[in-house]
């Protein structure tokens, strides 16, 4: 069984459009997906193609129009917030942006504790403590980080920490919304390296999130490409990066130089 599967999901946001006349944004317009579990399935399309709405949807953080989301094969589209809640340990996200995604005022510890306090309420701070400084070893950062705040770090470091904040809770199911965008090209493909390697380890499924079709190749297994709101392409990660099919995904090919 599919750990995640889509079925024509619908988000269309009211605006006014000129003389206060009412219309809608269809920033996703029919969506359908599968994801297998231990698979990632890469999720690319330029901005405003409806990649980002499509995760705030699959978190219930914005209200769909229409559409299911089955996750383990249960609606999470149609939960209440306290049916949803032991779901939200199992569905955690790897933001783009580890500078805002990190509260300031928090020390590392804080950071990765917080959501250890909500989800695993049975460890005390020792054990929270304990817990947190083996996640910083495993994502590569020093065991004094924890006294540390943010801003002590650098980019690469900080999503770092944004990744182990998303294990804390030990979760089956990571929506990393582009994840190394932010980044630096020469740190970018040690932090992919380091979610594939979690990936095995903790047997982790991944939704993919990247405007960038070589970096969303790199880690996939499966592809789909948005334009519009809708899916305009979806097959394995060579057949969509070898063979696309639709002018669109070629666009895309054609402007990374290194694929094109
Ligand atoms: N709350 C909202 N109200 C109205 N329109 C919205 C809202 N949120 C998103 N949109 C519109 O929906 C479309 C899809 O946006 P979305 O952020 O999902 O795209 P994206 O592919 O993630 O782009 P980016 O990478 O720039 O975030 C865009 O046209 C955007 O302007």
């Amino acid at each position: 069984m599919s750990l995640l599967r889509v079925e024509n999901l619908q988000v269309h946001f009211p605006i006014r459009s000129g003389l206060g006349k009412r219309d809608v944004v269809k920033a996703v317009d029919g969506v359908s997906f599968e994801i297998q579990p231990g698979k990632t399935l890469g999720l690319v399309g330029e901005s405003g193609s409806g990649k980002s709405t499509v995760s705030r949807a699959l978190l219930k953080l914005i209200l769909p129009t229409g559409g299911k989301a089955l996750y383990q094969g249960q609606d999470i589209l149609a939960m209440s917030e306290a049916a949803f809640r032991p779901l939200r340990k199992e569905m955690q996200m790897v933001f783009q942006d580890p500078i805002g995604s990190l509260n300031p005022r928090m020390t590392i510890e804080s950071i990765l504790g917080e959501p250890q306090e909500i989800h695993f309420k049975d460890r005390g701070r020792a054990q929270r403590r304990a817990a947190s400084a083996a996640l910083l070893k495993r994502v590569g950062l020093p065991e004094d980080s924890l006294a540390r705040y943010p801003h002590e770090f650098s980019g690469g470091q900080r999503q770092r920490i944004g990744i182990a904040r998303a294990l804390a809770v030990q979760p089956t199911f990571l929506i990393c919304d582009e994840p190394v965008s932010a980044l630096d090209v020469s740190v970018q493909a040690s932090i992919l390296n380091l979610l594939k390697d979690l990936q095995t380890e903790f047997a982790l499924t991944y939704l993919f999130i990247a405007h960038d079709l070589a970096v969303v190749r790199h880690m996939s297994d499966d592809i789909i490409v948005m334009n519009r709101g809708i899916i305009v392409e979806h097959g394995s990660a060579d057949d969509v990066c070898e063979r696309p099919q639709h002018d669109y995904t070629r666009k895309l090919l054609a402007s990374i130089p290194e694929l094109g």
